[in-house]
C-alpha cells in the first residue's frame, strides 16, 4: 500500500515571514493521514525543519548539486540539504530543465547523490504543449524517466512527479482520462524496469495547477499517490483542504 504524500514546491518565494504559514500548516495537521512535505527555498530549510522537528510534516529541497562538495560557487550538495534537516528533494523540475539547461543524465546523477545523503529523490517529468499537440507526450515521458532514473531507485527513495509544462501556473490541468494515461504508462515503464514489487511501492504524484477545486477529482484516479503543488501551496488556506481532499481519497 503506497502511502499518499501532498508536496508543496515553494519556488523562488518565501522569507522568514513566510514561516508563519509553516506554523498554521502544522497547527492544522497534527495527525495527517498521508505525508505531508514543504520543499521552502534552500534559504529556509534550517528555520523550517526547525519548526516542524516536532511534528509529522517534512521538509525538503528543490534541487542538489551531483557532487558531495568541492568547487562549484552557488551550489548545494545533497548532504548539505540533508546536514541543514532536508529528508527529500525535488529533482529534474521542467524550470530547472528549461531556466539551467538540465539533462536527464544530470538529473540522474543528482538523484544518485540524493540517494547517497539518503534524501528521497521526488524527480520530474513532462510534456511541453507543442510536444503534446504533437502526440510525443509518452514518448517524451519515456525518455525522461529513462535517463532521469539511475538504478539505485526504489520504492523508499523515489517519488516520480508528472508534471505537464503546460499545466504548471497556468490554471489548466489535464484532463482526468489524460492524467490517467501517463501514470498507468509511467507505472508500466517502472514494472518493465524494476519489476512488479518495487514498480508497485514507487509513488506517482501529478503536479500542475493543482487547486483544492480540483484536487479531489485528481486524486479520485487510479495510479495518483498524491501531488506536487507549486502556487497553492504558498498558504495554508490553500494547501490545507488539498491535503484534506488527499486524505479522504
Ligand atoms: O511546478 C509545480 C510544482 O512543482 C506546479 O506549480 P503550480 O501548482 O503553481 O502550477
Amino acid at each position: 500500500m503506497r502511502r499518499k504524500l501532498a508536496a508543496g514546491n515553494w519556488k523562488m518565494n518565501g522569507t522568514n515571514a513566510s514561516l508563519t504559514e509553516l506554523q498554521a500548516l502544522i497547527a492544522a495537521h497534527p495527525t495527517p493521514q498521508v505525508d505531508i512535505l514543504i520543499c521552502p527555498p534552500a534559504t529556509l530549510i534550517v528555520q523550517a525543519a526547525g519548526l516542524s522537528a516536532d511534528s509529522p510534516l517534512m521538509i525538503g529541497a528543490q534541487d542538489c548539486h551531483a557532487a558531495a562538495s568541492g568547487a562549484h560557487t552557488g551550489d548545494i550538495s545533497a548532504p548539505m540539504l540533508a546536514d541543514a534537516g532536508a529528508v527529500a528533494v525535488i529533482l529534474g523540475h521542467s524550470e530547472r530543465r528549461q531556466d539551467h539547461a538540465e539533462s536527464s543524465t544530470l538529473v540522474a546523477a543528482k538523484a544518485t547523490a540524493a540517494h547517497a545523503a539518503h534524501l528521497t529523490a521526488i524527480i520530474c517529468v513532462g510534456e511541453s504543449l507543442a510536444e503534446r499537440e504533437a502526440a510525443q507526450t509518452l514518448d517524451v515521458i519515456a525518455e525522461h524517466l529513462r535517463h532521469s532514473l539511475p538504478d539505485s531507485a526504489t520504492a523508499a527513495n523515489t517519488v516520480i512527479a508528472y508534471e505537464p509544462i503546460w499545466a504548471i501556473g497556468t490554471g489548466l490541468t489535464p484532463s482526468p482520462a489524460q492524467i490517467s494515461e501517463v501514470h498507468r504508462f509511467l507505472r508500466a515503464e517502472l514494472t518493465a524496469r524494476f519489476g512488479a514489487e518495487p514498480a508497485q511501492g514507487i509513488r506517482l504524484l501529478y503536479g500542475g495547477s493543482v487547486k483544492p477545486a480540483n484536487a479531489p477529482e485528481i486524486f479520485a484516479l487510479a495510479d495518483v499517490d498524491g501531488a506536487l503543488v507549486g502556487g497553492a501551496s504558498l498558504t495554508t488556506a490553500e494547501f490545507s483542504p488539498i491535503i484534506t481532499a488527499l486524505e479522504q481519497a
